[in-house]
């Protein structure tokens, strides 16, 4: 069989293997950095963004769960970093969804978080959700050069920005993206092409998901293993 062709069933296979919602797990809430879990080095990824974005929303469709990462109407319901493991061993990966900064954020979630991304080893990448239809606020601006300067000094994760909610933009829907995605270029340079989703609350109408899916098993070097 021609390299391509196997290269793309292997992956393919990874993909279904690590993201199956047979083996997605909650394992744990932390409100402090006293408490985030220690989980022997496997790979992180985390979301973050205003709270309503979608961070819990997108979480649960990467994992193929309709509720394993509870999620709300109403801004604020995350409060915690809240850790989840997927995959089988030992291709095993963790997502971590993040309570929401911005208006309807606190200060102390925001010190939490970056107290976690200043502590965590084993974070490879930052996923900063963006909701399509509201656009880039100053919130989402502050927290975009606040990323972006941190990978200047060097970070060990990368940042890929997320559209959420492009469902909610049908018309004119090229234009409003094209221009969040020159505001976040505007304000983080490093930020790895953005990914566009939209209509989550059904799989069979859902985009993006399985982009963001590729992303994290190469943000984890687990494309081919
Ligand atoms: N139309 C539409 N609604 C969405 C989409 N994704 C999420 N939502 C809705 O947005 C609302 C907020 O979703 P959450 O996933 O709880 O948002 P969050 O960012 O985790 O919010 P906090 O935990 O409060 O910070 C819910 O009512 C979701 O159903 C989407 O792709 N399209
Ligand atoms: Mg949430």
């Amino acid at each position: 069989m021609p390299v391509r062709l196997v290269t793309a069933a292997s992956q393919r296979l990874a993909l279904a293997n690590t993201f199956s919602p047979h083996t997605a797990e909650f394992v744990a809430a932390a409100g402090s950095v006293s408490s985030i879990p220690r989980l022997a080095g496997l790979p992180e990824v985390v979301v973050t963004g205003r709270a309503n974005v979608g961070k819990s929303t997108l979480l649960n469709a990467v994992m193929k769960r309709k509720s394993l990462v509870a999620s709300s109407k109403k801004p604020g319901r995350t409060k915690t970093l809240t850790f989840f493991r997927i995959g089988p061993t030992p291709g095993k990966v963790v997502l971590v969804d993040a309570p929401g900064y911005g208006e309807r954020g606190r200060p102390e979630w925001g010190e939490l978080f970056n107290q976690y991304l200043e502590t965590r080893a084993e974070l490879c990448r930052v996923y900063i959700l963006l909701n399509a239809k509201h656009g880039i606020n100053e919130a989402d601006k502050v927290m975009l050069r606040h990323l972006d300067e941190k990978i200047q000094s060097g970070s060990r994760w990368t940042l890929q920005a997320v559209i959420t909610k492009a469902d909610l933009v049908p018309l004119h829907r090229d234009t409003t993206i094209s221009s969040i995605k020159r505001t976040i270029f505007e304000n983080a340079p490093t930020c790895l092409p953005p990914i566009v989703t939209g209509s989550l609350k059904s799989t069979s109408t859902s985009v993006g998901v399985n982009d963001l899916r590729m992303s994290v098993m190469e943000a984890c070097a687990l494309a081919l293993r």
